[in-house]
């Protein structure tokens, strides 16, 4: 559709917009600017609707858009009908298509079949300052000849959009936004969603059919899993968890839909049809009234998040009051939404053919900045792996300053053409790693130095590898230094073994000083040289002594995790320490005896077999053991006497005493197991502070014994 040329000039014309609005200039005329900004935005809408690769950062964009509205309403008779302030983006169904390999997640498809919406899903009029709401409150007033408006105000939710309809009190389709005029049709992934009942009691208010519009998200602690997970598998991580989201609606099997863990809200109501002859309850005459009767169907709506007001300065304080809460939420947003409450109002003001009236989206500003690429630095990890990291000119983004960003590796720095000297564009999401969009090209002198890989090791020299189809670089020696650390770090870190006063610096200073040369040194620290070292006072050290001594009893799961040995995250890790005795018990066992294990594929089973086939591994944990650390998996000799033996447990709500973790944790070390939804199975449901609807469905089964935290502690016997 775009020759290369095009692209060009286009990437060209954007930034020269950009500079001019930056100044308030026009080009020549305002026709001749207008004609600009609208090529540049379609062309924009392409790379990202279609190529879900933006060139522009997300503000830019919102930028131009809004400066052409701004013409075209000073220019009433230039305004084409085509103009993209008319109509939804072109080419939104073919955003559905995954693209270049490495940018949708693995098992994405495009099989689904597109179905028409009952009412189109338009965008939301945005805006990023509070001027803006108070000139739309203003147009609001004016239309509808009222002098104060209720307004309900609630998250803008950073994920994938998607529409349900319900007949008889039955989910009969899901599907994703599409074009806004039709989607995919992706019911059997939408069953696989927390938070969307196959089944609601809509009849309770005599609703015969309903459409309703919700987003679907990952939050972010299982989206860090997720890359987690990515990275254990040397795959680069998804930039944020938008992308992790709609990706994973569309994958083939609904199984895999149902491990990424997704979740929903469901936030609008766009169509309902009452049952015969019977009129409209008061729970559906306003919007905020319908997101609480959604949420006591069982939904998750924004019935807490919401807030109604009078007036246009209250729902200014109310956006500002939200954004300082928004690292403190378990998911993303990217904003605030302010629609009218009462829905005859809504009907009053009507929709253009792009946005409705009555609604506006304060977005809130992109943690986004632009800095210079310094120099690339390699680091060599635990398994030798080598990462470029980026060291650009330290820039503050949404309250933390960056300056050292992981490029991962090499196809990586490729793919976004990075140059040592150029700009670049640097994107940091919530909690989420700060990582490089792109560079500014167009931005370059001709001073810029292309990146240039190591090819052999920058800490020990030996020559690097790089194995068919993989994009990591290694170095082959187990013995280098960088690698001895970087296993030992990974060693006490926190959810392995967890010895936190042994922390990074540490290791590497008792390391230089050749007190500690491997993991079993650190079991072999001589105290009386600690006692001399400059810094370490008694008790910091008598800390340290009783930390590494009581990671000896740590679980197993916890000792296989520290070795650190390739593709074994924690859960593979949690897998193995289950399946044996004794973690020597794999001496011998091969790849395919491993295979046969709960999620273990061939390359982990390869790995571990490896592993243990190797002699110098087997004489590290012989020798560990002989130091006291423990090998056992005390859960196998549990399972016959352990006091929750066989039992099932669920924990909801907020727990005050006990971590969730620790607590799941004593659970399964008693011999008991976490289930993950409530169902018959299920023995016993431990309900903390706020507890929501696992609750509720547990109380509809009467085989589950429902326990505060105090019960519990008490039933599992501990002492806290
Ligand atoms: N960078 C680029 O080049 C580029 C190009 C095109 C579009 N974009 C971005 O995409 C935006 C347009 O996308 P869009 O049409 O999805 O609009 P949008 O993201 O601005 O807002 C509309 C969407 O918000 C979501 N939403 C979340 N919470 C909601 C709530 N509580 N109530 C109602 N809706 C809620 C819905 O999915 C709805 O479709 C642009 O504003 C721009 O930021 C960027
Ligand atoms: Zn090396």
């Amino acid at each position: 559709m775009y020759t290369k040329e095009l692209e060009l000039t286009l990437a060209k014309l954007a930034k020269e917009l950009l500079a001019k609005l930056a100044k308030q200039l026009l080009l020549n005329n305002p026709e001749e600017t207008m004609e600009a900004l609208q090529r540049v935005i379609r062309y924009n809408d392409w790379r990202y609707y279609v190529q879900s690769d933006p060139v522009l950062s997300d503000y830019e964009y919102d930028q131009l858009f809004a400066w052409l509205k701004q013409l075209e309403q000073e220019n009433p008779h230039l305004v084409s009908a085509d103009s993209p302030t008319q109509k939804v983006a072109q080419g939104l169904a073919a955003a559905a298509t995954p693209t270049a390999a490495g940018k949708a997640p693995e098992g994405a498809t495009k099989a689904f079949p597109t179905v028409q919406h009952l009412v189109p899903m338009l965008s939301l009029d945005n805006s990023y300052n509070a001027d803006d709401l108070v000139d739309w409150d203003r147009k609001v007033r004016e239309q509808s000849g009222l002098t104060d408006i209720e307004y309900c105000i609630e998250p803008k939710f950073d994920g994938a959009s998607i529409s349900l309809i319900y007949e008889n009190d039955k989910i009969t389709r899901g599907a994703t936004r599409g074009d806004g005029v039709a989607g995919e049709d992706i019911t059997v992934n939408i069953r696989q969603i927390k938070f969307i009942p196959d089944t609601a009691n809509f009849s309770k208010y005599d609703i015969q059919t309903i459409e309703i519009r919700g987003e679907v998200l990952i939050n972010k602690d299982t989206f860090k899993a997720f890359n987690d997970q990515r990275a254990a598998n040397n795959l680069p991580p998804l930039a944020n968890p938008r992308n992790a989201a709609s990706g994973s609606l569309r994958m083939v099997d609904p199984k895999e839909v149902a491990k990424r863990g997704l979740e929903a809200f469901v936030y609008h109501m766009s169509y309902h049809v009452m049952e015969r002859g019977k009129e409209e309850p008061k729970e559906i005459l306003t919007h905020s009234n319908t997101l609480d009767m959604l949420s006591k169907l069982g939904f998750r709506s924004p019935a807490k998040e919401k807030k109604v007001v009078k007036g246009i300065q209250a729902v200014v304080d109310y956006c500002h009051a939200f954004e300082t809460e928004r690292d403190n939420l378990p998911y993303e947003i990217d904003g605030m939404v302010i629609k009218v409450n009462d829905y005859a109002l809504q009907d009053k003001l009507g929709m253009t053919t792009h946005h409705p009236r009555w609604a506006m989206a304060y977005k809130f500003k992109a943690r986004q900045a632009t800095s210079k690429l310094r120099k690339v630095e390699f680091q060599v990890g635990r398994t030798g792996s080598i990462t470029p990291v980026a060291k650009i000119d330290p820039v503050p983004i949404g309250g933390v300053t960056v300056g050292s960003i992981s490029l991962f590796n090499e196809d990586v720095v490729r793919e976004k053409d990075l140059k040592i000297g150029d700009t670049v564009l640097v994107e940091r999401a919530g909690d989420v790693i700060p990582y490089i969009v792109k560079s500014v090209a167009d931005l370059r002198d001709g001073s810029e130095q292309d990146i240039v890989f190591p090819t052999n090791c920058p800490v020990c020299n030996s020559k690097l590898e790089k194995p068919e189809g993989e994009s990591v670089w290694r170095c082959p020696n187990i013995n280098c230094e960088a690698q001895v650390i970087e296993r030992m770090i990974h060693f006490v870190s926190k959810d392995a073994m967890d010895i936190r006063s042994l922390g990074e610096s540490n290791v590497r200073k008792f390391y230089s000083l050749g007190l500690m040369k491997d993991i079993p040194g650190i079991y072999e620290l001589d105290f009386g040289k600690l006692e001399q070292l400059e810094g370490f006072g008694k008790k910091s050290l008598s800390n340290l002594q009783a930390a590494i001594e009581q990671s000896k009893a740590q679980p197993l799961h916890r000792l296989i995790f520290g070795l650190g040995i390739r593709y074994v995250g924690e859960t593979t890790a949690k897998t193995l320490a289950n399946a044996i005795h004794h973690l020597l018990d794999y001496k011998g066992w091969t790849a395919e005896q491993l295979l046969e294990l709960e999620d273990i594929g061939p390359k982990v089973a390869g790995s571990i077999s490896q592993f243990f086939a190797n002699a110098d591994n087997i004489a590290v944990l012989q020798k560990l053991e002989s130091l006291g650390v423990n090998l056992r998996n005390n859960k196998s000799t549990q399972e016959t006497g352990g006091s929750l033996d066989g039992q099932t447990f669920l924990f909801t709500g907020t727990l005050t005493k006990l971590k969730r973790s620790d607590a799941e944790e004593l659970v399964e070390q008693q011999g008991g197991k976490i289930l993950s939804g409530v169902s018959s199975k299920l023995n016993y449901l431990v309900v903390g502070e706020e507890a929501g609807s696992k609750l509720e469905k547990a109380k509809k089964i009467n085989t589950i014994r429902i326990l505060t935290e105090d019960e519990f502690i008490k039933l599992a016997n501990i002492t806290i």
